[in-house]
């Protein structure tokens, strides 16, 4: 099962939002309060002493009692602060889940009753820290009670034993006493803190740990540079999800090297289940996908998503340059190649109408088509870079678009991977009339196979 189906999203944005700022920003101020609050109070309690020697005798009842304070504080504290951090998984999840179906949201009038989740969501999430402020509101009035008492020895002392000390040393005493007070508070909150962003490194470290990794030890098998020359087989596969429905059952076909190989079915067929499965997103059940002869469950995934390139119905624009956004690992030395392309696509008078290729591009400001066509100069430069040893696979590239668009795309994709194996997935077989052959799934089954004639 795919690692991505296993990993609750809340918790990930959790660890990569609040747990990384946490260690981030907050990790390295308290440790730096921690030292400086420390130094900070036993220069002030030097000084208390200084005053009045006699309040050195005190001074270790003074730290014992300080011991049980910062105990019975921080025990609570702690596990304040991590009900604090768990209870905004939940908003979190809520907020991006909304964020992702705002339209559904909107069409169906669900606004209030999502509005009053929210709400409740952020109201359990609020509930740590306002507890949390109580138990600071309690320390706060704990240590000035504390710092009380030893301001009314230091003066007593101050008045029962005239001699023990002069005026001016006193008065150092009394300011450093308050001083005193105000460097323990930060102290014992920093140290809180301190304890809380570790707390954030070890939960961190524990995600590491324990979330499933894709990478098998068994994806050993390195298939070379010139894979793959394009011959592609699924034999016999079957595939279920994690929650038991079959989306495959014993699919087999062949697609020959250079073939152009469309794959047609209905809503809910297993199209989109057949194109993962090629990335290698999720593993089947049963059988197996070789390309050249290599089996891909034994190839690291992340050589079969390099070789395997795909177009998929939403293109996706990175923010960046148009450069970056053309040729994102930088593989492509020579622009006037990555102009040439831009060419073939009739993108060039945009680009260059917006400064170039190393101007900045903002996906909003490009239309669907817009996007799609940069995807698509995107993979013929991959194809170009790869010396045209890949696999192209288009996952309803040119679903959304117009007619001239499509006709544009496919003009190109005909002309620009003519070698090339390529496989394209489409609700409807008029997009894929000039492939070389068909696959119609139904139900997760193959119903048909053949050339277009056969099949249509
Ligand atoms: N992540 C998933 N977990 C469980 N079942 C799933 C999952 N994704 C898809 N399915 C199920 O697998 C079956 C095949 O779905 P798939 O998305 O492959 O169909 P499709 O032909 O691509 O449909 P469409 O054209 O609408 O994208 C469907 O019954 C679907 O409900």
């Amino acid at each position: 099962m795919s690692y991505y189906e296993e990993t609750d999203s809340s918790i990930l944005l959790n660890r990569f939002s609040q747990d990384m700022s946490l260690i981030d920003m907050q990790l390295p101020m308290a440790a730096f309060q921690v030292v400086s609050g420390t130094f900070q109070c036993i220069m002030n309690a030097i000084l208390i002493c200084l005053g009045s020697s006699y309040v050195a005798a005190i001074i270790p009842g003074v730290l014992f009692m300080l011991y049980w304070i910062q105990r019975f504080y921080l025990r609570t504290s702690r596990q304040i602060r991590l009900l604090d951090l768990e209870t905004k998984s939940p908003l979190y999840k809520q907020f991006t889940e909304t964020l992702e179906g705002v339209e559904t949201i909107r069409a169906l009038g669900w606004q209030e009753t999502f509005e009053h989740v929210a709400r409740e969501k952020l109201d359990m999430s609020q509930r740590p820290y306002y507890l949390m402020w109580c138990i600071q509101r309690w320390l706060n009035l704990v240590l000035d009670m504390l710092v009380a008492c030893l301001a009314v020895l230091l003066i007593a002392l101050a008045l029962c034993l005239p001699g023990s000390s002069s005026a001016g040393s006193l008065g150092v005493a009394l300011t450093s006493l308050l001083a005193f007070n105000q460097s323990l508070k930060a102290l014992i909150t920093a140290w809180t803190q301190a304890e809380t962003s570790i707390g954030s490194v070890a939960r961190t470290k524990s995600f590491e740990d324990e979330t499933p990794t894709e990478i098998s030890p068994d994806e050993d098998v390195d298939p070379g540079a010139d894979w793959p020359l394009g011959e592609l087989e699924v034999r016999n596969m079957s595939l279920s999800y994690k929650d038991g429905t079959k989306a495959l059952k014993n699919v087999s076909f062949t697609v020959k090297a250079g073939q152009k190989f469309g794959v047609c079915g209905r809503t809910g067929s297993g199209k989109s289940t057949l194109l993962s499965s090629l990335l290698r997103l999720i593993d089947p059940s049963e059988g197996a996908i070789l390309i050249d002869g290599v089996d891909i469950a034994k190839v690291p995934r992340a050589v079969v998503r390099d070789r395997l390139i795909c177009l998929p119905q939403d293109a996706l624009v990175f923010p960046g340059t148009f450069k970056f956004n053309l040729d994102p690992i930088d593989r492509i030395k020579d622009d006037s190649a990555i102009t040439a392309v831009l060419k073939r696509v009739h993108l060039l008078d945009l680009v260059e109408k917006r400064g170039g290729i190393t101007s900045e591009l903002k996906a909003d400001t490009l239309s669907h088509g817009e996007q799609q066509l940069l995807a698509l100069a995107r993979a013929i430069l991959r194809k170009q870079a790869a010396s045209g040893k890949c696999i192209l696979v288009l996952d309803e590239a040119t679903s959304n678009l117009d007619l001239a668009t499509e006709a544009l795309i496919q003009e190109v994709i005909k002309n620009e991977f003519q070698q090339t194996t390529v496989i394209m997935v489409a609700h409807r077989l008029e997009t894929v009339r000039e492939v070389d052959a068909i696959l119609m799934l139904e139900k997760g089954e193959i119903s048909k196979i053949g050339t277009p004639a056969e099949v249509l």
